[in-house]
């Protein structure tokens, strides 16, 4: 049985191969649908999740076994169902995804089937790289440098398997219909969406990444953020396309980093949802019905800061925002409005295609300045002076607030150099 997970894809998947062994025997492709994960997932994510399974189930033939429910539950079911000797997946190094695999292999314990996790969604799987002392790493740079020296292997060659069993034999298999997408995306899910924007990425932009990933208004950046995130491709199989020029070896940085907040959960988890660093818990923050209304304005894109609000306002309407603009709205929301990190994580989560646990809270840590390898509390980004670095012409900020030249834009609701003061009092105090 070949149990997908965040790996939705044929092509480069380890746990097919192995799944399908030398093709002498059935297999089982299925996914499970997990209710505690659909309830937490933003509307995109689902949606993009969705469309990639109605893709996989096509190139197999209608032959992918959707279920719903608990896996703990689900996967002994199955495997008691057809019979299975092994269970293969990638493995998922999340505190979510190791709780709920620990809890499936406990169930199966019974079932005499076999466990067989290989590979992960990353080019180096969390924990593998370590100091000389076998510590985690906690600043990225020489993560960086063991991480390179450690490599990675060449992409599997995997492909639809021929001898796949069909659901309809399977009594009950409990399969379900795939639910419609509850909303629309702004690029396509699926494999072959990915390999497009991979392909396309490599020929008309890698060349310039290095110079132009930071531009906002220049749409350059590789997109692949969401691909990556549900394993519509592997990063190994990206990796194998980018050669050794200087904008190809800062691509493969970004990688890199992916892989570094991975391991730093997966070391840490409870950075999850707590500072990193705890000599920041006692740091002042604001609560209450001001500091409400001021999130409020920051979500929607009236703060007045226009790369502040042209971000929010690209994130609601489209579920992405480029990662320069990023940085500088966590840190307003942090450093300007005094608000508590996890706020902003968690609207972020609501609302990105590519949410992703790692990512997404270690780069808001990064921009509290509460994580690993953290920007340092007292550097407050000035979003005025960075919008005329990253924005040189405004053609970012008049794309997302078409308002902006009139007097239909609000005033700036803060005033940053107070607020940067105020920032550094409450830092001094700690
Ligand atoms: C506050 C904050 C929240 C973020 N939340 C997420 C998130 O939920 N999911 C997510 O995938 N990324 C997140 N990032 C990282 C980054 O912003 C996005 O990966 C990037 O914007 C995606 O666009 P792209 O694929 O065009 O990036 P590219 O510039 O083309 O980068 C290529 C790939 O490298 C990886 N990458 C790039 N930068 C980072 C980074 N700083 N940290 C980790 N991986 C990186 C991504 O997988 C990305 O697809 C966050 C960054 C910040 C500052």
């Amino acid at each position: 049985m070949c149990w997908l997970r965040r790996d939705l894809r044929l092509g480069d998947l380890p746990a097919l191969g192995e799944a399908i062994g030398d093709g002498n025997r059935e297999v089982l492709v299925c996914f499970v649908l997990d209710p505690r994960l659909e309830s937490s997932s933003g509307e995109r994510r689902l949606a993009f999740l969705y469309d990639s399974l109605r893709e996989l189930d096509a190139k197999l033939d209608g032959k992918l076994l959707v279920v719903r429910g608990r896996p703990d539950e689900e996967i002994p079911r199955l495997v008691d169902a057809v019979g299975a000797g092994s269970v293969h997946v990638s493995e998922d190094f999340s505190p979510f995804g190791r709780r709920r695999d620990d809890a499936v292999v406990t169930a199966l314990e019974e079932s005499g089937a076999t466990w067989q996790p290989v590979g992960s969604p990353y080019l180096v799987s969390p924990g593998r790289v370590t100091k000389s002392d076998g510590t985690p790493y906690k600043v990225f740079t020489p993560f960086f440098r063991a991480w390179r020296d450690h490599g990675w292997r060449a992409p599997a060659k995997t492909e639809a398997p021929s001898n796949i069993l069909n659901p309809s034999d399977i009594h009950p298999s409990g399969r379900i219909r795939i639910p419609a997408a509850p909303t629309t995306l702004d690029l396509p899910a699926g494999e072959d969406a990915a390999l497009e924007r991979w392909r396309t990425f490599v020929d008309d932009d890698l060349s310039g990444y290095e110079s132009d990933r930071d531009r906002p208004d220049l749409d350059v950046s590789s997109r692949m953020s969401a691909y990556l995130k549900f394993g519509n491709i592997h990063p190994r199989t990206m990796a194998a396309d980018l050669g050794r020029s200087q904008s190809a070896q800062a691509y493969l940085r970004e990688l890199a980093f992916r892989d570094f907040y991975a391991d730093v959960l997966y070391n840490w988890p409870k950075s999850l949802w707590h500072n990193w660093n705890d000599q920041f818990d006692d740091i002042a923050l604001d609560t209450g019905k001001s500091a409400e209304k001021h999130f409020d304005a920051w979500r929607e894109g009236r703060t007045g800061f226009p790369l502040v609000d042209a971000g929010m306002r690209q994130l609601s309407e489209t579920g992405f925002m480029h990662n320069r603009v990023r940085m500088i709205a966590a840190s307003f929301l942090v450093k300007d409005l005094h608000l508590p990190w996890w706020w902003g994580a968690k609207w972020f989560l609501d609302q990105l295609t590519d949410g992703d646990m790692a990512s997404n809270q270690h780069g808001w840590q990064w921009a509290a300045g509460t994580g690993t390898d953290a920007a340092p509390y007292f550097r407050v980004f000035n979003p005025e002076t960075q919008a005329k670095k990253f924005d040189p012409d405004g053609d970012y900020i008049r794309r997302w607030i078409p308002e902006f030249d009139t007097d239909d834009y609000p005033e700036p609701i803060v005033d940053h150099k107070a607020e940067r003061e105020e920032a550094l009092r409450r830092f001094g105090e700690l």
